[in-house]
């Protein structure tokens, strides 16, 4: 793998379900270290984007390529942890070893410190030892960042893991993100509906309107002219105190 080559590619991908035309012709490329934001609206595809990178979801048209090799950690969205259920953060993260060959044969001690070593990395060391269904919703993001990255993936995925952030957890998730693509060349592609927390990290992005995508290096894809393409409608881009606003226009 390296640098220049995209880990993911996708190229005419469509999607027909239910009789729906949900995904048209989308093609995109996620590179390792790189931070890609999947923004649409409720409804736009996004979470059917990433079955369909997960191998979950059947494409009609198109093609998938993911690099030889590469392995691909998924945050879904919405994971409800019971308050109730025993099991501590670091039991939770253990669990993304053991669901793997990575995980199986390594001596206890090893995979302790992998575990303490993946919590640091998130931030989530100081409590690592408390139950996962008590913890707030920021902490609860870290931890299963932390079970999705240490398997040591190439991609990682998220479907909306800002939706139920306050601002600020929310940005020190983006952050963390930002960190470990740039640190461990992990290829990043997050999604969310408001592009604006990921403004100050975001490399790319895969902008989703009804079905289809306008995709590319941030600055590219984030103007009036290629918005308006896309949504086959004229819409205004404005920035506003470091803020992108897409507004519908006449
Ligand atoms: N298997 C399916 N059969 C029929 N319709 C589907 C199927 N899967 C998804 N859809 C529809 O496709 C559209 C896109 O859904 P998807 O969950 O991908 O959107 P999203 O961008 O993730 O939305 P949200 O932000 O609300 O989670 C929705 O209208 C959904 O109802």
């Amino acid at each position: 793998m390296t640098a220049d080559r995209p880990v993911l590619a996708l190229d005419g991908v469509g999607v027909t379900a239910g009789g729906r035309v949900i995904l048209r012709d989308i093609a995109l490329e996620v590179r390792p270290g790189e931070f890609t934001g999947l923004i649409g609206s409720n409804g736009a595809g996004k979470t059917t984007l990433l079955r369909v990178i997960l191998g979950l979801q059947q494409t009609t048209t198109g093609t998938v390529t993911v690099d030889a090799g590469a392995r691909i950690g998924y945050v879904p969205q919405k994971v409800l942890l019971d308050p109730d259920m025993p099991i501590r953060a670091r039991d939770l993260v253990a669990l993304g070893l053991d669901g793997h060959r990575l995980g199986i044969g390594l001596p206890s001690r090893t995979r302790r410190a992998r575990v303490d070593a993946i919590l640091e990395a998130v931030d989530a060391a100081r409590f690592a030892d408390a139950r996962v269904g008590e913890l707030s919703g920021g902490e609860q993001q870290r931890v299963l960042i932390a079970h999705a990255l240490i398997s040591g993936p190439q991609l990682l995925l998220l479907d909306e893991p800002l939706a139920n952030l306050d601002l600020r957890s929310g940005q020190e998730v983006v952050a963390l993100l930002a960190r470990v693509a740039k640190a461990q060349g992990v290829a990043v592609l997050l999604s969310a509906h408001d592009m604006n927390p990921l403004l100050p990290v975001m490399d790319r992005v895969v902008y989703l309107a009804d079905g289809r995508a306008a995709s590319g290096p941030t600055a590219d894809v984030i103007t009036a002219e290629v918005l308006s393409d896309l949504y086959r409608h004229r819409v205004d881009v404005l920035h506003v105190h470091g803020r992108v606003l897409v507004l519908a226009g006449e």
